[in-house]
């Protein structure tokens, strides 16, 4: 079908939907827990409280293979230039995949597979070290990946090394995460694939410093000059390449600090699981196809229902991180007004991604989620068996995540408006068998591809972020002015630099 009579299409379903209710959608259909449900590996996710319904996934899907939504993953996998505006492959699944066919991506793994054998080398070496505190250098894609990683996977750490992570440049940060270490018995990396990031650079100065000079210091950077010249032996320092993503680079040595907390069996469980969704996202059909259906629900939540924002709700502690990983990989990647081809969308594109992990979720922002005004479409994310022995726990956990999905979804009548929920608020459910180095990579992976699928809907370039530019060199030209060397900044500026120097 042609682009312009599927989107009329697109909107009759929109027009149609409009006044529907989740809970006559599961009413009207048997089926549909059943058939809105998709399992891949170790992750299972129900979008059958979704406000949607079959034509309306029939449409989107002819939507997908209008945009050539196929095509454009196997382009991704084979090192086609999908970053456009920097004229460079996206090569993430060269990672832990040999998926990629030709000389681009063969040639992507084959590095992939040499850095991880040197990283695997330094793993074991600080294993017969006498370190005992790892201290992880970086911000955005060089911290929230393993920071996420880590935390999520402390089942797994034998506790052979305590990591720490540290990003911001508020200098407290870094005080509070050396203190009480000891710099003779303390390792730290530098993950930076620019090597040219202020935060980094700076904590980076301040750890070698505290440290007594480079010995303990290890990089991980696209820019080995750089690090080298910082004071990091180069045989301390592992490869990145402009082809990874700074928000898709764990896999890479960008995860070293996951490789030392978990080793690197459990690194290479991760890189399969993902592996395992690479090779899904490229070979499924449309219809089957988990990180597409997850897309394409997004762009209809986003899109036709018109919903702004986005939630993120682990039932599982040991995720807390993820809503901020998703931040990063979400709205750094389709925070964009301008298509790759210099057009408007035409359409809205990111939504705003928040959230937080249940059930400490419930007692703040729930009340909001129920009865606010704005409706907030979730991503819960549950894990079936726990790995500690509290079963009365689990279960009161597992209870909460279903009863929360279920309330939002259905809502409740009542005679007294205070006591109505509205409902009608659409929730993704996904259930991880348990959670595991394998089933995390799975999960990660799949919104990774979300991500991509999303992208290539709405035309739009995944993997720039030039919106970051601007701020950093305002920064740039505002810290003489800080310290009194002279004017920058404009009026508002100038009074609140005025401000902060009256009461230094
Ligand atoms: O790894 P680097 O080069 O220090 O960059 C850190 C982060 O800064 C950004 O470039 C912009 O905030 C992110 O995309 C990236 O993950």
């Amino acid at each position: 079908m042609a682009g312009e009579a599927l989107v009329r299409q697109f909107l009759d379903h929109a027009e149609r939907l409009a006044g529907a209710r989740i809970p006559d959608l599961v009413a009207e259909d048997p089926a549909r827990a059943a058939s809105m449900a998709l399992r891949v590996g170790p992750v299972y996710a129900s979008f059958a409280r979704q406000r949607i319904d079959a034509p309306t996934l029939a449409t989107l899907g002819e939507l997908a293979g209008h945009v050539r939504l196929s095509l454009a993953l196997r382009a991704l996998v084979d090192g086609a230039e999908v970053n456009a505006s920097e004229g460079r492959p996206a090569l993430h699944t060269a990672l832990r995949s040999d998926l990629g066919r030709g000389e681009v991506a063969g040639r992507a793994h084959a590095d992939a597979l040499a850095a991880r054998e040197r990283m695997a080398g330094l793993v074991a070496s600080l294993r017969e070290s006498g370190v005992t505190d790892v201290v992880n250098i970086g911000i955005g894609g060089s911290d929230l990946g393993p920071r996420l990683v880590v935390d999520a996977l402390k089942d797994f750490n034998d506790g052979r090394f305590r990591v720490h992570f540290v990003s911001n440049v508020d200098g407290s940060e870094v005080q509070h995460a050396l203190r009480g270490l000891d710099p003779a018995r303390t390792a730290a990396i530098l993950v930076s694939k620019s090597f040219g990031t202020q935060e980094t650079l700076l904590n980076g100065a301040l750890v070698r410093d505290w440290l007594g000079g480079g010995e303990r210091l290890y990089a991980v950077s696209a820019n080995v000059p750089a690090a080298e010249a910082f004071g990091v032996d180069p045989a301390r320092v592992l490869p990145m390449w402009d082809w990874v993503g700074g928000r898709y680079s764990l896999w890479s040595a960008v995860g070293f600090a996951i490789a030392l907390a978990v080793g690197m069996d459990g690194f290479e469980a991760l890189l399969a699981g993902a592996a395992g969704m690479d090779a899904h996202a490229v070979e499924a059909p449309l219809d089957a196809n988990l990180p597409i259906r997850h897309a394409l629900v997004a762009v209809w939540n986003r899109n036709a229902l018109g919903l702004p924002t986005q939630a993120v709700l682990p039932y599982d502690q040991r995720l807390a991180h993820l809503p901020a990983y998703l931040q990063q990989l979400v709205m750094e990647s389709l925070g964009k007004s301008v298509r790759s081809d210099g057009r408007a969308p035409g359409v809205a594109t990111v939504p705003v991604v928040w959230g937080g992990a249940g059930t400490t979720a419930q007692h703040s922002f729930f009340q909001a989620l129920h009865q606010g005004t704005d409706v907030v479409p979730a991503d819960f994310i549950g894990v079936v068996r726990p790995a500690h022995g509290y079963r009365g726990n689990h279960d009161a956990l597992l209870a909460n995540l279903l009863a929360q999905a279920e309330s939002l979804g259905n809502g409740h009548a009542a005679d007294d408006p205070q006591k109505t929920y509205p409902g009608n608020r659409p929730s993704t459910l996904f259930l991880l068998d348990e959670l595991t180095p394998h089933s995390l990579g799975a999960l990660l992976a799949m919104y990774e591809h979300s991500v991509y699928a999303q992208s290539v809907l709405w035309g739009i370039n995944a993997f720039d972020q030039w919106g970051v530019e601007l701020g950093k060199r305002i920064a740039g030209e505002l810290l003489p002015a800080l310290r009194g060397e002279g004017e920058a900044g404009d009026v508002v500026t100038r009074a609140l630099l005025e401000e902060i120097r009256a009461r230094r």
